[in-house]
């Protein structure tokens, strides 16, 4: 199978390769193509399932895509290409960076992520897809595409809706089963991330993380554009693409320690709450919240959970301790955290006891009931056997 592809520019000058979005085409790139395709021979493609590719029967996965892409530069004759991807373009460009190191020089990768859940999300969405088609979610998805007020014409919905539904369906289910963190350690490529300052598909929070665990990586954020920034801002977009790939330091250094905070904040949040409260935590996040999201993964989880001056263990049942006083919604959410850091029953009918006596018998009276039910949901006995 060959993917549908475009080229521009001299037949000797380096290839540059550029991979877009789900449910995109050659087009979104048509701007920066036309003018890096001066100093570059630049390569767009369609993913299998998209535009002009066609659709192989089955499941697929990200790796699928990524082996389509060094077939594509087999069939072109280039050992080595620059690589650009937008979404999911790139979380093929990772995949290819970790895995066949030897094809990829500069890599550029824009408005995406290593791992996206809820997997559930990516599923309901390919089911919905195989249903009704793209137009069932169409609207959801122009929406957070570009921000509000953006007029991008009519263009980006025909391209939507001109995408074939298995093709993007099945293309959902492999961003539902992608897992790329691992692999972030291992790509040797100079990498530019790109975020943007107004996706709510991908928040730049996402991109930092990767900026983070890609040795030597750079982080820059495109203003006043959304998910499909190489369409709301393609002149930012092409000039960060032109200096990354002259060789320039381009983008911040700065913003990684932030991201390294955001990074081990959330592998912290999620190994104390779990990947389902986490999971669903994000799924709910929108602008509304979206900073509050940040601050608490990045604060609380990232600066004060992962300090080594006192264990998860003892960091747990002082928290159940405050949050029984507080009689806050959050305590069942954290004895299910305690369990799952090592604390028992009955050392949290301990901590309640001491509830009692300190914070009040009300307080601990109800912390007792919310506890008895989370423990009971959660097959633990708490009867004296
Ligand atoms: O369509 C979306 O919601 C955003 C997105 C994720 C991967 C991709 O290519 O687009």
């Amino acid at each position: 199978m060959t993917l549908h592809h475009v080229v521009d520019g001299p037949a000797d000058a380096p290839v540059l390769l550029l991979g877009g979005s789900l449910g995109s085409d050659v087009s979104l790139w048509a701007a920066p193509a036309r003018a890096l395709s001066e100093r570059y021979r630049v390569v767009r493609f369609d993913h299998r399932g998209h535009g002009r590719s066609p659709v192989p029967p089955g499941v697929w996965d990200v790796a699928d895509l990524g082996r389509d892409v060094l077939a594509l530069l087999d069939h072109l004759g280039v050992a080595r290409a620059h690589y650009a991807g937008l979404s999911l373009g790139g979380m093929v460009g990772m995949w290819l960076a970790a895995h066949a190191p030897e094809r990829v020089d500069r890599l550029a990768l824009v408005c995406t992520a290593a791992f996206l859940p809820p997997a559930k999300g990516w599923l309901d969405r390919a089911a919905a897809v195989r249903a009704g088609g793209l137009a069932s979610i169409a609207d959801a998805v122009l929406a957070r595409w570009f921000t509000p007020g953006f007029d991008p014409g009519p263009a980006p919905r025909a391209m939507l809706l001109g995408t074939p539904a298995d093709g993007y369906a099945a293309c959902c289910e492999a961003i539902a089963a992608m897992d790329l963190r691992a692999d972030l350690p291992r790509i040797a490529a100079p990498t530019l991330v790109i975020a943007a300052a107004d996706d709510l598909a991908i928040p730049p929070a996402l991109g930092a993380e990767i900026a983070a665990t890609v040795p030597g990586a750079r982080f820059a954020v495109v203003p006043g554009a959304a998910h499909l920034a190489a369409l709301q801002r393609p002149d930012a977009v092409t000039d960060l693409f032109a200096r990354h790939l002259a060789g320039e330091v381009v983008g911040d250094a700065a913003a990684v320690p932030t991201a390294t905070r955001h990074a081990a904040g959330m592998a912290v949040r999620r190994a104390v709450l779990g990947d389902a409260h986490v999971d669903r935590a994000v799924a709910d996040t929108d602008a509304f919240t979206a900073d509050f999201q940040d601050l608490i993964t990045r604060y609380a989880w990232g600066e004060v959970w992962t300090r080594d001056g006192l264990g998860r263990r003892e960091r747990s049942l002082i928290t159940l301790a405050m949050l029984a006083t507080l009689r806050s919604g959050e305590f069942a959410v954290h004895v299910r955290a305690a369990l799952r850091n090592g604390v028992t029953p009955e050392e949290i009918s301990e901590v309640l006891l001491q509830v009692a006596i300190y914070a009040g018998v009300p307080a601990a009276n109800a912390a007792f009931a919310v506890a008895r039910r989370t423990l009971a949901a959660t097959g633990e006995e708490t009867e004296p056997t």
